[in-house]
Protein backbone atom coordinates (compact mmCIF):
# COMPACT_ATOMS: atom_id res chain seq x y z
CA UNK A 1 0.00 0.00 0.00
CA UNK A 2 1.65 3.60 -0.79
CA UNK A 3 0.62 6.48 1.20
CA UNK A 4 0.30 10.29 0.30
CA UNK A 5 0.86 13.40 2.21
CA UNK A 6 -1.44 16.34 1.38
CA UNK A 7 -1.47 16.72 -2.11
CA UNK A 8 -2.94 20.26 -1.76
CA UNK A 9 -3.08 22.04 1.93
CA UNK A 10 -0.71 21.99 4.36
CA UNK A 11 -1.39 23.02 8.05
CA UNK A 12 0.92 26.10 8.54
CA UNK A 13 2.96 26.22 11.75
CA UNK A 14 0.96 29.19 12.79
CA UNK A 15 -2.06 27.05 12.71
CA UNK A 16 -0.59 24.31 14.72
CA UNK A 17 0.34 27.02 17.82
CA UNK A 18 -3.52 28.32 17.71
CA UNK A 19 -4.54 24.80 18.07
CA UNK A 20 -2.10 23.96 20.66
CA UNK A 21 -3.82 26.80 22.45
CA UNK A 22 -6.86 25.55 22.73
CA UNK A 23 -6.22 21.90 22.92
CA UNK A 24 -2.44 21.66 25.17
CA UNK A 25 0.07 20.13 23.47
CA UNK A 26 -0.25 16.66 24.23
CA UNK A 27 -3.63 16.52 22.87
CA UNK A 28 -2.11 17.43 19.04
CA UNK A 29 0.05 15.44 17.01
CA UNK A 30 1.99 15.41 13.75
CA UNK A 31 4.09 12.34 14.73
CA UNK A 32 4.34 9.90 11.46
CA UNK A 33 2.89 7.02 13.46
CA UNK A 34 -0.48 8.74 14.97
CA UNK A 35 -0.97 10.27 11.39
CA UNK A 36 -0.51 6.76 9.83
CA UNK A 37 -3.19 5.48 12.07
CA UNK A 38 -5.66 7.60 11.20
CA UNK A 39 -4.70 7.90 7.12
CA UNK A 40 -6.99 4.75 6.05
CA UNK A 41 -9.80 2.74 7.59
CA UNK A 42 -10.85 -0.67 7.06
CA UNK A 43 -11.46 -0.60 3.22
CA UNK A 44 -8.65 -1.89 0.84
CA UNK A 45 -9.09 1.79 -0.59
CA UNK A 46 -6.08 4.19 -0.73
CA UNK A 47 -4.49 5.47 2.09
CA UNK A 48 -4.55 9.34 3.05
CA UNK A 49 -1.84 10.75 5.64
CA UNK A 50 -3.46 13.69 7.78
CA UNK A 51 -0.88 16.59 8.87
CA UNK A 52 -1.71 16.79 11.92
CA UNK A 53 -4.13 15.09 14.14
CA UNK A 54 -6.29 16.47 16.89
CA UNK A 55 -8.09 14.98 20.08
CA UNK A 56 -10.40 17.60 21.55
CA UNK A 57 -11.70 16.67 25.15
CA UNK A 58 -15.39 18.34 24.80
CA UNK A 59 -17.69 20.86 22.53
CA UNK A 60 -15.85 23.87 23.49
CA UNK A 61 -12.58 22.56 22.28
CA UNK A 62 -14.17 21.44 19.05
CA UNK A 63 -15.88 24.40 18.46
CA UNK A 64 -12.28 26.47 19.22
CA UNK A 65 -10.41 24.12 16.64
CA UNK A 66 -13.60 24.73 14.18
CA UNK A 67 -13.23 28.11 14.15
CA UNK A 68 -9.25 27.86 13.78
CA UNK A 69 -9.78 25.67 10.70
CA UNK A 70 -12.60 28.02 9.07
CA UNK A 71 -9.97 30.68 9.67
CA UNK A 72 -7.33 29.04 7.91
CA UNK A 73 -9.41 27.59 5.12
CA UNK A 74 -8.21 24.01 6.53
CA UNK A 75 -9.77 20.77 5.79
CA UNK A 76 -11.14 18.49 8.97
CA UNK A 77 -11.75 14.98 8.84
CA UNK A 78 -13.33 14.08 11.56
CA UNK A 79 -12.41 10.42 13.23
CA UNK A 80 -14.74 8.04 15.11
CA UNK A 81 -12.95 4.34 15.50
CA UNK A 82 -11.99 4.17 12.11
CA UNK A 83 -13.79 0.64 11.04
CA UNK A 84 -15.93 2.79 7.83
CA UNK A 85 -15.39 0.65 4.60
CA UNK A 86 -15.43 3.60 2.31
CA UNK A 87 -12.76 5.56 2.77
CA UNK A 88 -14.31 8.46 4.90
CA UNK A 89 -11.74 9.24 7.16
CA UNK A 90 -8.44 9.07 4.60
CA UNK A 91 -7.60 12.58 3.83
CA UNK A 92 -7.37 13.41 0.76
CA UNK A 93 -6.60 16.70 1.07
CA UNK A 94 -4.53 16.55 3.81
CA UNK A 95 -5.72 18.66 6.99
CA UNK A 96 -6.59 18.37 10.40
CA UNK A 97 -7.82 14.96 11.53
CA UNK A 98 -10.10 15.50 14.29
CA UNK A 99 -10.39 11.86 16.45
CA UNK A 100 -12.94 12.23 19.15
CA UNK A 101 -11.87 9.13 20.84
CA UNK A 102 -11.37 11.32 24.15
CA UNK A 103 -14.79 12.46 24.51
CA UNK A 104 -16.21 9.02 25.91
CA UNK A 105 -19.08 9.81 28.35
CA UNK A 106 -22.63 8.62 28.34
CA UNK A 107 -24.49 11.92 29.05
CA UNK A 108 -28.07 10.58 30.39
CA UNK A 109 -29.75 7.50 30.58
CA UNK A 110 -33.27 8.29 30.70
CA UNK A 111 -34.52 4.85 31.50
CA UNK A 112 -38.55 5.53 31.54
CA UNK A 113 -38.25 7.06 28.61
CA UNK A 114 -36.15 4.66 26.97
CA UNK A 115 -33.04 7.10 25.26
CA UNK A 116 -29.81 8.37 26.24
CA UNK A 117 -27.13 10.99 25.28
CA UNK A 118 -23.72 10.08 24.03
CA UNK A 119 -20.45 11.53 23.07
CA UNK A 120 -18.63 10.39 20.14
CA UNK A 121 -16.28 8.47 21.82
CA UNK A 122 -18.78 6.32 23.05
CA UNK A 123 -18.93 2.80 21.20
CA UNK A 124 -22.06 0.36 20.94
CA UNK A 125 -20.56 -2.07 22.79
CA UNK A 126 -19.14 0.76 25.96
CA UNK A 127 -22.93 2.11 25.67
CA UNK A 128 -24.32 -1.70 25.51
CA UNK A 129 -22.33 -2.77 28.42
CA UNK A 130 -23.62 0.04 30.60
CA UNK A 131 -27.06 -0.36 30.00
CA UNK A 132 -27.00 -3.82 30.83
CA UNK A 133 -28.54 -3.22 34.86
CA UNK A 134 -31.07 -0.98 33.07
CA UNK A 135 -32.48 -4.05 30.93
CA UNK A 136 -32.48 -1.57 28.03
CA UNK A 137 -30.30 -1.84 24.64
CA UNK A 138 -29.60 0.25 21.93
CA UNK A 139 -29.33 -2.42 18.75
CA UNK A 140 -27.96 -0.97 15.77
CA UNK A 141 -25.35 -3.03 15.29
CA UNK A 142 -22.44 -3.07 12.88
CA UNK A 143 -20.64 -5.73 13.98
CA UNK A 144 -17.38 -3.67 14.34
CA UNK A 145 -17.24 -1.69 17.89
CA UNK A 146 -17.87 1.43 15.93
CA UNK A 147 -18.27 4.83 17.76
CA UNK A 148 -22.11 5.62 17.94
CA UNK A 149 -21.62 8.89 16.30
CA UNK A 150 -19.47 7.46 13.82
CA UNK A 151 -22.63 4.99 12.89
CA UNK A 152 -25.12 8.49 12.74
CA UNK A 153 -22.47 9.74 10.43
CA UNK A 154 -22.29 6.56 8.00
CA UNK A 155 -26.11 5.89 8.58
CA UNK A 156 -25.29 2.21 9.70
CA UNK A 157 -27.34 -0.56 10.01
CA UNK A 158 -26.05 -4.19 10.30
CA UNK A 159 -27.54 -7.29 11.50
CA UNK A 160 -30.81 -6.18 13.91
CA UNK A 161 -31.68 -3.68 11.82
CA UNK A 162 -34.85 -5.70 10.11
CA UNK A 163 -36.25 -5.50 13.36
CA UNK A 164 -35.09 -2.16 14.95
CA UNK A 165 -34.48 0.27 12.10
CA UNK A 166 -31.16 1.66 11.52
CA UNK A 167 -29.65 4.86 12.71
CA UNK A 168 -32.14 6.93 10.61
CA UNK A 169 -34.90 5.32 12.92
CA UNK A 170 -32.74 5.69 16.16
CA UNK A 171 -31.43 8.67 16.19
CA UNK A 172 -33.51 11.37 17.83
CA UNK A 173 -31.29 14.32 17.80
CA UNK A 174 -27.15 15.35 17.23
CA UNK A 175 -24.97 17.96 18.54
CA UNK A 176 -23.31 19.06 15.27
CA UNK A 177 -20.55 21.92 15.62
CA UNK A 178 -20.71 23.12 12.21
CA UNK A 179 -17.85 24.31 9.93
CA UNK A 180 -17.48 27.61 11.59
CA UNK A 181 -17.92 27.29 15.12
CA UNK A 182 -21.37 27.60 15.65
CA UNK A 183 -22.86 24.72 17.70
CA UNK A 184 -26.39 23.16 16.32
CA UNK A 185 -29.03 20.82 18.20
CA UNK A 186 -30.23 19.44 15.01
CA UNK A 187 -33.82 19.07 16.90
CA UNK A 188 -33.54 22.40 19.15
CA UNK A 189 -31.26 22.12 22.59
CA UNK A 190 -32.43 19.04 25.27
CA UNK A 191 -34.87 17.69 22.65
CA UNK A 192 -36.27 14.31 23.04
CA UNK A 193 -39.36 12.72 21.57
CA UNK A 194 -40.19 10.04 20.07
CA UNK A 195 -41.88 12.08 16.94
CA UNK A 196 -41.44 15.80 15.84
CA UNK A 197 -43.28 17.97 13.36
CA UNK A 198 -41.61 20.86 14.13
CA UNK A 199 -39.93 21.91 9.98
CA UNK A 200 -37.43 20.39 8.81
CA UNK A 201 -35.60 16.88 9.80
CA UNK A 202 -32.46 18.74 10.48
CA UNK A 203 -31.15 15.16 12.64
CA UNK A 204 -31.46 13.11 9.33
CA UNK A 205 -29.86 15.61 7.15
CA UNK A 206 -26.69 14.81 9.41
CA UNK A 207 -27.21 10.99 9.79
CA UNK A 208 -25.09 9.87 6.77
CA UNK A 209 -23.78 12.90 6.12
CA UNK A 210 -20.60 11.52 6.51
CA UNK A 211 -18.51 14.48 8.19
CA UNK A 212 -19.23 16.70 5.26
CA UNK A 213 -21.67 18.67 7.07
CA UNK A 214 -20.20 19.44 10.70
CA UNK A 215 -18.54 17.48 13.64
CA UNK A 216 -21.10 15.45 16.06
CA UNK A 217 -20.57 16.15 19.35
CA UNK A 218 -23.42 14.14 21.24
CA UNK A 219 -26.33 11.82 19.83
CA UNK A 220 -29.16 10.88 21.38
CA UNK A 221 -30.78 7.84 20.85
CA UNK A 222 -33.60 5.80 21.07
CA UNK A 223 -33.23 2.43 23.63
CA UNK A 224 -35.27 -0.96 23.65
CA UNK A 225 -35.99 -3.29 26.58
CA UNK A 226 -33.57 -6.41 26.53
CA UNK A 227 -35.91 -9.57 25.20
CA UNK A 228 -37.46 -11.75 27.58
CA UNK A 229 -36.84 -14.73 25.43
CA UNK A 230 -34.12 -14.92 22.41
CA UNK A 231 -33.87 -18.04 20.05
CA UNK A 232 -31.68 -18.45 17.51
CA UNK A 233 -31.32 -20.80 14.47
CA UNK A 234 -29.75 -21.99 11.27
CA UNK A 235 -31.04 -23.34 8.42
CA UNK A 236 -29.61 -24.32 5.19
CA UNK A 237 -30.94 -25.07 1.07
CA UNK A 238 -29.34 -26.18 -1.86
CA UNK A 239 -29.47 -22.86 -3.74
CA UNK A 240 -29.26 -19.09 -3.19
CA UNK A 241 -32.69 -18.74 -4.79
CA UNK A 242 -34.55 -21.43 -2.13
CA UNK A 243 -32.58 -19.33 0.82
CA UNK A 244 -33.98 -16.03 -0.40
CA UNK A 245 -37.09 -16.85 -1.43
CA UNK A 246 -37.37 -18.42 2.09
CA UNK A 247 -36.36 -15.10 3.49
CA UNK A 248 -39.00 -12.95 1.41
CA UNK A 249 -41.87 -15.23 2.82
CA UNK A 250 -40.86 -14.61 5.80
CA UNK A 251 -41.38 -10.97 5.65
CA UNK A 252 -44.30 -10.63 3.41
CA UNK A 253 -45.65 -13.04 5.97
CA UNK A 254 -45.30 -10.01 8.62
CA UNK A 255 -42.95 -12.37 11.33
CA UNK A 256 -41.39 -9.71 13.48
CA UNK A 257 -38.08 -11.58 12.76
CA UNK A 258 -34.72 -9.86 14.85
CA UNK A 259 -32.63 -11.08 12.69
CA UNK A 260 -32.60 -12.71 9.18
CA UNK A 261 -28.92 -13.17 7.49
CA UNK A 262 -27.91 -14.61 4.33
CA UNK A 263 -24.34 -16.61 3.48
CA UNK A 264 -23.81 -18.47 0.47
CA UNK A 265 -21.97 -21.37 0.29
CA UNK A 266 -18.25 -19.49 -0.54
CA UNK A 267 -18.77 -17.78 2.85
CA UNK A 268 -19.72 -20.75 4.65
CA UNK A 269 -16.75 -22.45 3.54
CA UNK A 270 -14.92 -19.14 5.25
CA UNK A 271 -16.93 -19.57 8.45
CA UNK A 272 -17.18 -22.99 9.13
CA UNK A 273 -12.94 -22.36 9.41
CA UNK A 274 -12.13 -19.31 10.46
CA UNK A 275 -15.19 -19.73 13.60
CA UNK A 276 -14.67 -23.21 14.02
CA UNK A 277 -18.77 -23.40 13.09
CA UNK A 278 -19.41 -27.50 13.30
CA UNK A 279 -22.52 -30.16 11.89
CA UNK A 280 -22.37 -27.00 8.83
CA UNK A 281 -22.41 -27.15 5.12
CA UNK A 282 -20.75 -25.54 2.58
CA UNK A 283 -23.77 -24.59 1.25
CA UNK A 284 -26.46 -21.34 1.04
CA UNK A 285 -27.31 -20.62 4.68
CA UNK A 286 -29.62 -18.10 7.00
CA UNK A 287 -28.86 -17.31 10.64
CA UNK A 288 -32.15 -16.23 12.37
CA UNK A 289 -33.12 -14.56 15.34
CA UNK A 290 -36.25 -14.50 17.01
CA UNK A 291 -37.26 -12.23 20.04
CA UNK A 292 -39.83 -11.78 22.58
CA UNK A 293 -41.51 -14.24 25.00
CA UNK A 294 -40.98 -18.09 25.28
CA UNK A 295 -44.37 -18.42 23.76
CA UNK A 296 -44.11 -15.87 21.04
CA UNK A 297 -40.25 -16.56 19.86
CA UNK A 298 -41.59 -20.48 19.68
CA UNK A 299 -44.66 -19.68 17.65
CA UNK A 300 -42.38 -17.31 15.58
CA UNK A 301 -39.91 -20.26 14.77
CA UNK A 302 -42.51 -22.57 14.25
CA UNK A 303 -43.95 -20.43 11.13
CA UNK A 304 -40.26 -19.85 9.95
CA UNK A 305 -39.52 -23.65 10.41
CA UNK A 306 -42.72 -23.96 7.64
CA UNK A 307 -41.71 -21.86 5.12
CA UNK A 308 -38.17 -23.10 5.11
CA UNK A 309 -39.33 -26.74 4.43
CA UNK A 310 -41.69 -25.23 1.78
CA UNK A 311 -38.49 -23.99 0.11
CA UNK A 312 -36.89 -27.28 0.54
CA UNK A 313 -34.83 -25.85 3.16
CA UNK A 314 -32.93 -27.94 6.58
CA UNK A 315 -34.72 -28.40 9.57
CA UNK A 316 -33.49 -25.95 12.38
CA UNK A 317 -30.41 -26.18 14.24
CA UNK A 318 -31.04 -24.25 17.53
CA UNK A 319 -28.73 -21.98 19.62
CA UNK A 320 -30.63 -21.64 22.73
CA UNK A 321 -27.52 -21.03 25.18
CA UNK A 322 -26.26 -17.88 25.39
CA UNK A 323 -22.82 -19.55 24.25
CA UNK A 324 -24.07 -21.19 21.33
CA UNK A 325 -25.82 -17.93 19.93
CA UNK A 326 -22.77 -15.82 21.00
CA UNK A 327 -20.43 -18.13 18.86
CA UNK A 328 -23.04 -18.30 16.08
CA UNK A 329 -23.26 -14.28 16.19
CA UNK A 330 -19.70 -14.01 16.31
CA UNK A 331 -18.71 -16.25 13.53
CA UNK A 332 -21.61 -13.96 11.35
CA UNK A 333 -19.68 -10.68 12.76
CA UNK A 334 -16.57 -12.38 11.65
CA UNK A 335 -17.66 -12.87 7.83
CA UNK A 336 -15.70 -10.00 6.44
CA UNK A 337 -12.07 -11.36 8.29
CA UNK A 338 -13.12 -15.18 7.79
CA UNK A 339 -13.49 -14.08 3.77
CA UNK A 340 -10.39 -12.43 3.63
CA UNK A 341 -8.67 -15.62 5.64
CA UNK A 342 -9.97 -17.66 2.25
CA UNK A 343 -6.74 -15.64 0.47
CA UNK A 344 -4.04 -14.64 2.63
CA UNK A 345 -2.47 -11.53 2.09
CA UNK A 346 -5.97 -10.18 -0.03
CA UNK A 347 -7.59 -6.78 0.88
CA UNK A 348 -11.70 -7.18 0.54
CA UNK A 349 -13.35 -4.70 -1.85
CA UNK A 350 -16.81 -4.61 -0.27
CA UNK A 351 -20.27 -3.61 -1.99
CA UNK A 352 -23.41 -2.58 -0.48
CA UNK A 353 -26.16 -2.52 -2.82
CA UNK A 354 -29.86 -3.14 -1.05
CA UNK A 355 -33.47 -2.95 -3.38
CA UNK A 356 -37.02 -3.91 -2.94
CA UNK A 357 -36.91 -7.22 -1.21
CA UNK A 358 -39.25 -8.63 -3.50
CA UNK A 359 -35.99 -8.18 -6.34
CA UNK A 360 -33.01 -10.00 -4.04
CA UNK A 361 -33.55 -13.87 -5.27
CA UNK A 362 -33.00 -12.48 -8.98
CA UNK A 363 -29.90 -9.52 -8.07
CA UNK A 364 -28.58 -11.76 -5.97
CA UNK A 365 -28.64 -15.12 -8.48
CA UNK A 366 -27.28 -12.61 -11.18
CA UNK A 367 -24.40 -11.35 -9.06
CA UNK A 368 -22.80 -14.75 -8.08
CA UNK A 369 -22.85 -15.80 -11.91
CA UNK A 370 -21.58 -12.40 -12.74
CA UNK A 371 -18.50 -13.52 -9.81
CA UNK A 372 -18.44 -17.04 -10.82
CA UNK A 373 -17.64 -15.79 -14.53
CA UNK A 374 -14.96 -13.13 -13.25
CA UNK A 375 -11.10 -14.66 -11.90
CA UNK A 376 -11.88 -13.32 -8.45
CA UNK A 377 -13.62 -15.05 -5.22
CA UNK A 378 -16.06 -13.27 -3.88
CA UNK A 379 -18.34 -14.60 -0.97
CA UNK A 380 -21.63 -13.53 -0.25
CA UNK A 381 -23.06 -11.77 3.02
CA UNK A 382 -26.31 -10.21 3.56
CA UNK A 383 -28.63 -8.30 5.65
CA UNK A 384 -31.26 -10.05 3.34
CA UNK A 385 -34.13 -9.16 5.44
CA UNK A 386 -34.01 -5.75 4.52
CA UNK A 387 -33.08 -6.56 0.90
CA UNK A 388 -29.25 -5.79 1.62
CA UNK A 389 -26.34 -7.77 0.83
CA UNK A 390 -22.48 -7.32 0.44
CA UNK A 391 -20.04 -9.04 -1.99
CA UNK A 392 -16.59 -9.42 -0.29
CA UNK A 393 -14.35 -9.26 -3.14
CA UNK A 394 -10.72 -10.50 -2.60
CA UNK A 395 -7.89 -8.50 -4.58
CA UNK A 396 -4.23 -8.68 -4.27
CA UNK A 397 -3.70 -4.89 -3.11
CA UNK A 398 -0.54 -4.55 -4.98
CA UNK A 399 -2.59 -6.15 -8.90
CA UNK A 400 -4.08 -3.47 -10.33
CA UNK A 401 -5.74 -5.74 -13.07
CA UNK A 402 -7.64 -7.20 -10.10
CA UNK A 403 -8.70 -4.01 -8.62
CA UNK A 404 -10.55 -2.98 -11.71
CA UNK A 405 -12.14 -6.49 -12.44
CA UNK A 406 -13.55 -6.18 -8.48
CA UNK A 407 -14.36 -2.36 -9.43
CA UNK A 408 -16.60 -3.69 -13.00
CA UNK A 409 -18.36 -6.31 -10.71
CA UNK A 410 -19.28 -3.69 -7.86
CA UNK A 411 -20.46 -1.07 -10.94
CA UNK A 412 -22.33 -3.89 -12.57
CA UNK A 413 -24.01 -5.21 -9.60
CA UNK A 414 -24.78 -1.51 -8.72
CA UNK A 415 -26.37 -1.16 -12.07
CA UNK A 416 -28.59 -3.73 -11.54
CA UNK A 417 -29.48 -2.38 -8.20
CA UNK A 418 -30.69 1.42 -9.27
CA UNK A 419 -32.78 -0.50 -12.76
CA UNK A 420 -34.98 -1.79 -9.72
CA UNK A 421 -35.28 0.62 -7.76
CA UNK A 422 -32.31 -0.31 -5.51
CA UNK A 423 -29.74 1.97 -3.82
CA UNK A 424 -25.80 1.54 -4.23
CA UNK A 425 -25.26 1.28 -0.56
CA UNK A 426 -27.39 0.28 2.38
CA UNK A 427 -25.19 0.99 5.28
CA UNK A 428 -21.77 1.82 4.18
CA UNK A 429 -22.10 5.48 2.53
CA UNK A 430 -20.73 7.06 -0.31
CA UNK A 431 -17.25 7.66 1.26
CA UNK A 432 -14.91 8.19 -1.78
CA UNK A 433 -15.47 5.03 -4.18
CA UNK A 434 -19.05 5.41 -4.86
CA UNK A 435 -19.33 9.16 -5.73
CA UNK A 436 -20.25 8.70 -9.60
CA UNK A 437 -23.22 6.19 -8.65
CA UNK A 438 -24.48 8.78 -5.71
CA UNK A 439 -25.08 11.38 -8.92
CA UNK A 440 -26.76 8.51 -10.97
CA UNK A 441 -28.91 7.42 -7.96
CA UNK A 442 -30.17 11.00 -7.12
CA UNK A 443 -30.52 12.37 -10.70
CA UNK A 444 -29.15 15.95 -11.20
CA UNK A 445 -31.76 17.91 -9.46
CA UNK A 446 -31.23 15.46 -6.28
CA UNK A 447 -27.57 16.33 -6.61
CA UNK A 448 -27.20 19.61 -7.06
CA UNK A 449 -29.72 19.88 -4.13
CA UNK A 450 -27.39 18.11 -1.93
CA UNK A 451 -24.57 20.41 -2.83
CA UNK A 452 -26.73 23.36 -2.24
CA UNK A 453 -27.40 21.98 1.58
CA UNK A 454 -23.27 21.16 1.40
CA UNK A 455 -22.51 24.90 0.15
CA UNK A 456 -24.82 26.34 2.80
CA UNK A 457 -23.60 24.75 5.73
CA UNK A 458 -19.68 24.28 4.77
CA UNK A 459 -19.27 27.63 2.24
CA UNK A 460 -15.54 27.32 2.54
CA UNK A 461 -15.55 23.49 1.80
CA UNK A 462 -13.63 22.53 4.66
CA UNK A 463 -15.59 19.18 6.16
CA UNK A 464 -13.96 16.21 4.97
CA UNK A 465 -13.33 17.64 1.34
CA UNK A 466 -13.20 14.53 -1.56
CA UNK A 467 -16.19 12.50 0.00
CA UNK A 468 -19.98 12.23 -1.06
CA UNK A 469 -19.49 14.21 -4.19
CA UNK A 470 -17.30 13.87 -7.10
C1 LIG B 1 -15.82 -6.13 10.11
C2 LIG B 1 -16.72 -4.97 9.79
C3 LIG B 1 -18.08 -5.18 9.63
C4 LIG B 1 -18.92 -4.11 9.38
C5 LIG B 1 -18.41 -2.80 9.28
C6 LIG B 1 -17.03 -2.59 9.43
C7 LIG B 1 -16.19 -3.65 9.68
C8 LIG B 1 -14.72 -3.39 9.82
N1 LIG B 1 -19.29 -1.75 9.02
C9 LIG B 1 -18.77 -0.39 8.76
C10 LIG B 1 -18.53 0.51 9.97
O1 LIG B 1 -18.50 -0.17 11.17
C11 LIG B 1 -19.47 1.66 9.99
O2 LIG B 1 -19.34 2.44 8.84
C12 LIG B 1 -19.38 2.57 11.22
O3 LIG B 1 -20.60 3.21 11.29
C13 LIG B 1 -18.26 3.61 11.21
O4 LIG B 1 -18.10 4.15 12.52
P1 LIG B 1 -16.68 4.69 12.99
O5 LIG B 1 -16.83 5.29 14.35
O6 LIG B 1 -15.63 3.65 12.88
O7 LIG B 1 -16.45 5.83 11.91
P2 LIG B 1 -15.14 6.17 11.09
O8 LIG B 1 -14.15 6.77 12.01
O9 LIG B 1 -14.70 5.03 10.28
O10 LIG B 1 -15.72 7.29 10.12
C14 LIG B 1 -16.65 6.97 9.12
C15 LIG B 1 -17.18 8.26 8.50
O11 LIG B 1 -17.95 8.99 9.45
C16 LIG B 1 -17.38 10.27 9.71
N2 LIG B 1 -17.46 10.49 11.16
C17 LIG B 1 -17.02 9.66 12.16
N3 LIG B 1 -17.31 10.20 13.36
C18 LIG B 1 -17.92 11.38 13.12
C19 LIG B 1 -18.44 12.41 13.95
N4 LIG B 1 -18.42 12.32 15.28
N5 LIG B 1 -18.99 13.49 13.36
C20 LIG B 1 -19.05 13.60 12.01
N6 LIG B 1 -18.57 12.67 11.17
C21 LIG B 1 -18.02 11.57 11.72
C22 LIG B 1 -15.94 10.19 9.19
O12 LIG B 1 -15.45 11.44 8.81
C23 LIG B 1 -16.09 9.22 8.04
O13 LIG B 1 -16.55 9.89 6.90
C24 LIG B 1 -20.62 -1.99 8.95
N7 LIG B 1 -21.50 -0.95 8.81
C25 LIG B 1 -22.83 -1.20 8.75
O14 LIG B 1 -23.61 -0.27 8.67
N8 LIG B 1 -23.31 -2.48 8.78
C26 LIG B 1 -22.49 -3.54 8.88
O15 LIG B 1 -22.93 -4.68 8.82
C27 LIG B 1 -21.09 -3.31 9.02
N9 LIG B 1 -20.25 -4.34 9.20
C1 LIG C 1 -19.23 -7.33 5.06
C2 LIG C 1 -19.16 -6.46 6.24
C3 LIG C 1 -18.33 -5.34 5.96
C4 LIG C 1 -20.56 -6.14 6.63
O1 LIG C 1 -21.12 -5.09 6.40
C5 LIG C 1 -21.28 -7.25 7.23
O2 LIG C 1 -20.64 -8.21 7.71
O3 LIG C 1 -22.50 -7.17 7.23
MN1 LIG D 1 -23.34 -5.28 6.63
Amino acid sequence: MSFFTSPQVQVSSKAIELLNGVLGKENISTAESVRDHHSRDESSLQAFLPDCVVFPKDTLQVSECMKICYAHSLPVIPFGTGTGLEGGITAVKGGVCMDLSHMKQILSVNQEDFDCTVQPGVTRMMLNSDLRATGLWFPVDPGADASLCGMAATSASGTNAVRYGTMRENVMNLEVVLSNGDVLHSAGGGRRTRKTAAGYNMTNLFVGSEGTLGVITQATLRLYGIPEATLSAVCQFQSVQSAVDATVATLQAGIPIARIEFLDDVQMKACINYSNLEGLQELSTLFLEFHGTDDSVKAQADVVGEIVQLNEGSDFMYATEAEDRNKLWTARHSAFYAASSLRPGSRILTTDVCVPISELPEIITQTKNDISKSSLLGPIVGHVGDGNFHTLLLIDPEDESERKIAKDLANRMAQRALAVGGTCTGEHGIGIGKRHLLAEELGQVGIQTMRSIKEALDPKGIMNPGKVFL
